[in-house]
């Protein structure tokens, strides 16, 4: 699939050009537009300009995407006032398959030009292209969760950020075997880039990462005003087995309590639960640490049981996180597996006209086998809804009960969600 050429969309084309603007797909050999991209995507973001070595790294970071620009030229700058970047980007599902879909950010519009109708037409572009490359899933991470609601995306993971006050609490868990070490993270990119991977295909809602977005994780990116400070920890199981790792930046206490630092976690990559409890154990028990600080976990993060007093780890935060809309319900459906057979009509609204149909769903052993039909409908749902469903997080009740689904939510339930629940452990 030759995602970095496809032809641009024409209904966004001819969008854009009846009010004057321009939609164009970056060459990324050219360096000079890439950077006025890339300080456009910056700025939208309220971020600062990005210096030379930035925009160096930002240029690799972003070559193996489709880049896309909307400009004005009748105005003063030749940057674009509208930018948004795509890739295909492998989401595991239930099940454990990692399905191309296509991975939509950057999505930002100059405050100058905002409320035109700019990021309709790079939505719409960009799920109409994700639909004719034949991908039957896109998904993003938003900035702000009353956005992509209209474009039939639908929130299917969510994420914890946690406190845990460690001058309070004591190591409760089992047994922390293995070892841990320190390590450059410059020196370990390759094997904290094969650990990520092993993570990211464990767990429905994870997606595999370029190297850029793993080199966020495993650290420190160009201009982080925090790169001197951040340290590596890996694990490796008694076998010598990389199975983790956790970055973390240590922040004086503003008191000026020598004894009371807080430690920032910039990421926790476990693969093993031996990996996950010998890092937490090394995060609570850091001397000199009054607080540990994560973000972006899952929403069955065991930190309270890993601890002797339950009310010493706290979630600060409880956050829709990865949205998922589908562009192609049979492809989608058939590709995850599910924990219970069944037979169930489920009849799909989309206003966006990509995805909308009824098809019978038939699981057996389960895997699923997704017909078009003409037969009553079991269910009602718009497609934001079954986005939502999809990866197996226990939304279907709350959307019901709602007035958000239509007709026998429980049948729908009892076949989509999973035992353990889907989460995304970063941002793109
Ligand atoms: C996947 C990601 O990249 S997430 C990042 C999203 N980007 C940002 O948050 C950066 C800062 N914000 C922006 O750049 C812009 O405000 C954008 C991209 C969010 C919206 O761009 P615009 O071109 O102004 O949006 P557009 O004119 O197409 O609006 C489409 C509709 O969405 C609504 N909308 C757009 N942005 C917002 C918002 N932030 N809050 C509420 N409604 C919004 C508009 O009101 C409009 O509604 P309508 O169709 O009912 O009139």
């Amino acid at each position: 699939m030759d995602y970095l050429t496809a032809p641009l969309d024409e209904t966004s084309r001819a969008a854009l050009a009846a009010t004057g603007l321009r939609y164009a797909v970056l060459d990324n050999d050219d360096a000079a537009a890439l950077e006025g991209w890339i300080r456009a995507d910056f700025r939208g973001f309220h971020g600062k300009r990005p210096s030379a070595e930035v925009l160096e790294e930002a240029r690799g970071s972003f070559a193996g995407r489709r880049n896309t620009g909307v400009y004005d030229d009748e105005g003063a700058t030749s940057d674009p006032v509208g930018t948004v970047n795509t890739w295909p980007a492998p989401l595991t599902v239930p099940g454990g398959a990692r399905v191309d879909s296509w991975a939509i950010s950057s999505v930002t519009v100059a405050p100058t030009h905002r409320r035109r109708g700019i990021a309709t037409a790079l939505l719409g572009g960009e799920l109409r292209t994700a639909h004719a490359l034949g991908l039957p899933l896109a998904i993003l991470t938003v900035s702000e969760s009353v956005i992509y609601g209209r474009w039939g995306f639908g929130p299917a993971t969510w994420a914890t950020a946690w406190s845990v006050d460690t001058k309070r609490v004591g190591w409760a868990g089992g047994e922390t075997p293995g070892r841990l070490s320190f390590a450059e993270p410059a020196e370990y990119e390759e094997t904290g880039a094969r650990v990520l991977d092993r993570v990211m295909a464990s767990r429905a809602g994870e997606i595999g990462l370029e190297p850029y977005l793993a080199k966020r994780l495993i650290g420190p990116m160009k201009g982080d005003p925090d790169a001197d400070k951040l340290r590596l920890v890996r694990y490796d199981s008694a076998e010598g087995e990389p199975e983790g790792f956790v970055t973390y930046v240590l922040k004086d206490d503003p008191e000026d309590d020598f004894t009371r630092h807080t430690v920032v976690v910039n990421h926790l990559a476990a693969a093993t639960p031996e990996a996950l409890r010998t890092l937490w154990r090394f995060l609570i028990e850091l001397d000199l640490v009054a607080e540990v600080k994560v973000w972006t976990r899952g929403v069955d993060e065991p930190y309270q049981s890993l601890v002797n007093d339950i009310r010493g780890a706290r979630v600060t935060e409880l956050q829709d996180h990865l949205w998922v809309r589908i562009l192609d319900v049979p492809a989608a459906l058939q590709a995850r597996t599910y924990e219970r057979d069944g037979s169930l009509v489920i009849d799909v609204a989309d206003d966006l006209g990509l995805a909308g149909d009824r098809f019978r769903l038939t699981v057996r052993d389960g895997r699923a086998e997704v017909q078009a039909t003409e037969d009553t409908a079991d269910v009602s749902l718009p497609v934001a809804a079954l986005g939502s469903a999809y990866l197996g997080h226990d939304v279907v009740r709350g959307l019901s009960l709602a007035g958000r689904i239509q007709g026998d939510a429980e049948a729908l339930d009892r076949l989509f969600r999973t035992t353990v629940p889907p989460r995304l452990s970063t941002w793109f």
